[in-house]
């Protein structure tokens, strides 16, 4: 397959069509395994979301943030036994450094705040678009990076900053097209299992390695789930209370079976579920106690957008991380984001036929009809920039080649600068979608 690079790489073509014979020294031309080049269609397409992005995180008065892609190795080191710990794309620079390519954007912003100390007046409300990084073993050939969009606020310790981050992502879907029918974002609190653990007497340095094997429920058997809960020491009871308080779909249900112990996991819950109704988003939103996200640092709301559907991974994920600083040695301060990434939404926004059509588009192509008029073309194309148009000036190719060229970019206008109409210090303009024809003074072209 064209995208892996394990086909022989492709012979540098010679600016003829199709590849020459492949001669010594050819490079691969595929991107390293598991990651992709984004050439200009795959690139429209990547720009088109990540305007979406950037507009609702205006929307929300965000802003934005950048950091390394590059980052100490012990911002993600965590014995958790996370996948996103077991994939880290790690190494020892020429320093003898250990860095790691980051796999997440949570740590850096951590960081960033910790950086800009109690300064910053809070709340803070950050977003980002970076790509991350896995190393993964290409038996599953999946990809290797992809690009996330992060929302994160720190500072405010109730639900409302959930609430915003909730509204944030329904406004992403409703801007693309996608409707409640369509995804749903179930949502449960850290705390209820953090109840259940407190209920069994499990020791609460086992509740994050609990949390990421709850996690993988839905990619696991219950009978693996199980197996490696177990092997983490849990009591075989402990276990089963964990099992059936996750398959729990309604806040009433958890008071019946949790009682007074959930009593803050459902106060925070049914907050949120009211400030839903309120932002008019309550049909998105769904109770659904399995929903764990597989981060070690997430100890309250967490939440998870999903294709009703049922083919697809996780669109999106977030909770709240109000204890991730401290392990980075500073003050805790309340915090809680999301991470969504570029790939799934694509997948989905394919199979429900909402893949916008692309095209590129320039203002004007200016065309000089004979060689010693290049000059002159130039300067009208300068003019023509500096007047805000985007303009295409083609030289050394025929008339009849510029045309089609016209067509492909989707011009607005073509602009021919000819020898007889620049002596009278003119230019002949014509409107490619009225074919309408007329001639200008050049220095009057806007
Ligand atoms: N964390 C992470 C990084 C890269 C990819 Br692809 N998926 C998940």
């Amino acid at each position: 397959c064209a995208s892996s690079s394990s086909s022989p790489p492709l012979a540098p073509t010679h600016g003829g069509h199709g590849p020459a014979a492949a001669g010594p020294g050819v490079v691969e031309l595929n991107p390293p395994r598991g990651t992709r080049d984004f050439p200009p269609e795959e690139m429209r397409l990547r720009t088109w979301l990540f305007d979406h992005f950037r507009e609702v995180s205006r929307l929300i008065a965000f802003e934005e943030v950048d950091f390394p892609v590059l980052e100490s190795e012990a911002l993600f080191v965590r014995k958790a036994g996370e996948e996103i710990a077991e994939q880290l794309y790690s190494f020892a620079d020429k320093g003898g450094r250990r860095v790691a390519l980051r796999p997440e954007i949570t740590p850096s912003l951590a960081r960033l705040v910790i950086r800009r100390g109690t300064s910053a007046p809070l709340p803070l409300k950050w977003f980002t678009i970076g790509q991350c990084w896995r190393y993964e073993r290409m038996t599953r050939g999946r990809r290797r990076e992809h690009y996330q969009w992060n929302m994160d606020v720190f500072g405010v310790p109730g639900v409302r900053a959930e609430a915003e981050l909730i509204q944030a992502i329904v406004l992403l879907f409703e801007r693309l097209g996608v409707a409640s029918s369509d995804v749903g974002i179930r949502l449960s609190s850290r705390k209820v299992l953090q109840v259940v653990l407190d209920m069994h007497s499990v020791p609460r340095h086992l509740f994050t390695q609990v949390c990421v094997i709850v996690d993988k429920l839905g990619k696991m058997s219950r009978d693996e789930i199980e197996r490696e809960l177990i092997s983490t020491g849990l009591p075989s009871e402990a276990v089963q209370g964990i099992i059936d308080v996750l398959s729990l779909k309604s806040l009433s249900e958890l008071e019946q079976v949790l009682g007074s112990g959930a009593a803050e996991a459902v106060a925070d819950l049914k907050k949120l579920f009211s400030f839903a109704e309120h932002y008019g988003y309550a049909d998105w939103i769904c109770f659904d106690a399995s929903v764990v996200r597989g981060l070690a640092y997430y100890t309250g709301i967490v939440f998870e957008a999903f294709d009703r559907q049922g083919e697809l991974r996780a669109i999106c994920g977030g909770g709240r991380y109000d204890r991730l600083l401290s392990t980075f040695g500073s003050e805790d301060v309340p915090a809680c984001g999301f991470g969504f990434g570029d790939a799934v939404i694509v997948k989905l926004l394919k199979e429900k036929g909402l893949l916008p059509h692309l095209s590129r588009q320039i203002d004007d192509i200016v065309f000089p009809l004979d060689g010693e008029l290049q000059g002159p073309a130039s300067c009208v194309t300068s003019s023509l920039r500096k007047n805000g148009r985007s303009v295409d000036l083609v030289q050394d190719k025929r008339l009849k080649w510029v045309f089609k060229h016209a067509e492909r970019v989707n011009a607005s206008r073509l602009v021919l600068v000819g020898k007889s109409e620049w002596e009278r210090g003119m230019v002949r303009v014509k409107i490619l979608s009225t074919r309408e024809e007329f001639e200008v003074k050049a220095g009057e072209l806007q």
